[in-house]
């Protein structure tokens, strides 16, 4: 089911949570809405769903005008981080809960409301827990429960509001590879929110990256990666410098050394560089000098914090056997960054990096 939105927005008692978003998802597509908190994520999934109403607007499923239907109408299977299975009712009655309250006419039998939770059981790899209760299971059970129930219906899309909020890391891995690959099996088009850039990148076709109700940028993982659209963008999806520069004649110059070619035009802009795109220089090549001020181990490299002559500070991610402890004088250079405007960059971006 293709979904298209078209100049979405919501306002909630005149504070406008999402302006002007337009977003085509395809049939199909898994789909990761990511963003800081406040961002608007959760309320676009909302709009979707049908459990609000857009101020402006429009949301079509296929061929249809959605905007104004309700959530059965839309038929859309929705899971969220506080998996509320009915706590009275076993894993069976659960999932086979939103088949049992239908109309009579559309009502599958008992026998079959049986037959199908026992069927999503097994899709989810829980098979033979149908007569436990929820109590009994583990988080990630109750959150694969979840996911069965709201597949029970046969929904057209599926959305997911943090659904792996709430457990361990290393649940929240399995999860993650669980849910591509059931997703991939089944073929349903599947929206879910996250703040976790991790689990967007590496699980979603497309990221759509949200900041203060608006669409920063829409692609695939690479994309959000080595093709920022914006300072926002690529200080959210990892650790950032942010060096104020000048660009004169195709050079990029800080404090007066030279560190790089660009094709932009000449004035001043911000560099943005990772702290692994950093690499130190031998002695007198040029460079950003300074002072290290903070040197530790994390994993298998060093991450190590220099202080700039301009009071600045820079990090970097060294490999482990790299050189330099608190008090050395070292100089660094880029090898790869990202030149943004000045003015707008230094107001966009957060002031510390993911
Ligand atoms: N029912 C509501 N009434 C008033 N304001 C709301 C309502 N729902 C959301 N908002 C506001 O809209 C903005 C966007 O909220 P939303 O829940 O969509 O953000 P989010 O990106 O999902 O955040 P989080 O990651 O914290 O869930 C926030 O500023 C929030 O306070």
């Amino acid at each position: 089911m293709d979904i298209s939105v078209r100049h979405l927005a919501k306002e909630f008692d005149g504070f406008r949570a999402l302006h002007d978003v337009s977003l085509d998802i395809r049939s199909g597509e898994l789909i990761a809405l990511l963003g800081p908190s406040g961002s608007g994520k959760t309320t676009l999934l909302r709009l979707i769903a049908g459990l609000e109403f857009p101020s402006a607007g429009t949301i079509r499923f296929g061929q249809e005008d959605a905007s104004l239907k309700s959530v059965q109408e839309r038929n859309v299977g929705f899971v969220f981080q506080h998996y509320a299975l009915f706590k009275h009712m076993s894993v069976a009655d659960n999932i086979g809960f939103g088949l049992s309250v239908r109309p009579r006419a559309t009502r599958p039998s008992r026998a079959e409301i049986r037959r199908r939770a026992a069927e999503l059981l097994d899709l989810v790899q829980l098979p033979g827990l149908g007569e436990r209760y929820p109590a009994q299971l583990s988080g990630g059970q109750r959150q694969r429960v979840a996911l069965a129930r709201a597949l029970a219906i046969e929904p057209r899309v599926l959305l997911l509001d943090e659904p792996f909020g709430a457990l361990d890391a290393k649940v929240r891995r399995e999860l993650r590879r669980w849910l591509r690959e059931l997703h991939d099996r089944t073929g349903h088009t599947t929206v879910f929110v996250t703040h976790d850039q991790d689990e967007a990148l590496e699980l979603a076709d497309r990221v759509v990256v949200m900041s203060q109700g608006r669409i920063e940028q829409v692609g695939s993982a690479a994309d959000i990666h080595d093709r920022p659209a914006s300072p926002f963008v690529f200080s959210f999806v990892g650790s950032s410098n942010i060096l104020p520069v000048e660009v004169r004649g195709g050079e990029i110059a800080y404090r007066g050394t030279v560190l790089g070619r660009t094709e932009d035009a000449d004035g001043p802009r911000s560099l943005f560089v990772r702290p692994y795109d950093l690499e130190l220089v031998s002695d007198g090549a040029p460079g950003i000098g300074g002072t290290v001020s903070l040197a530790r181990r994390s994993g298998g490299s060093r991450i190590i914090e220099i202080e700039t002559p301009d009071d600045g500070r820079i990090e970097l991610e060294l490999p482990a056997e790299a050189p330099g402890s608190v008090g050395d004088r070292i100089a660094v250079r880029p090898r790869r960054w990202h030149l943004f405007e000045a003015a707008a960059s230094r107001a966009d971006a957060p002031v510390t990096g993911g």
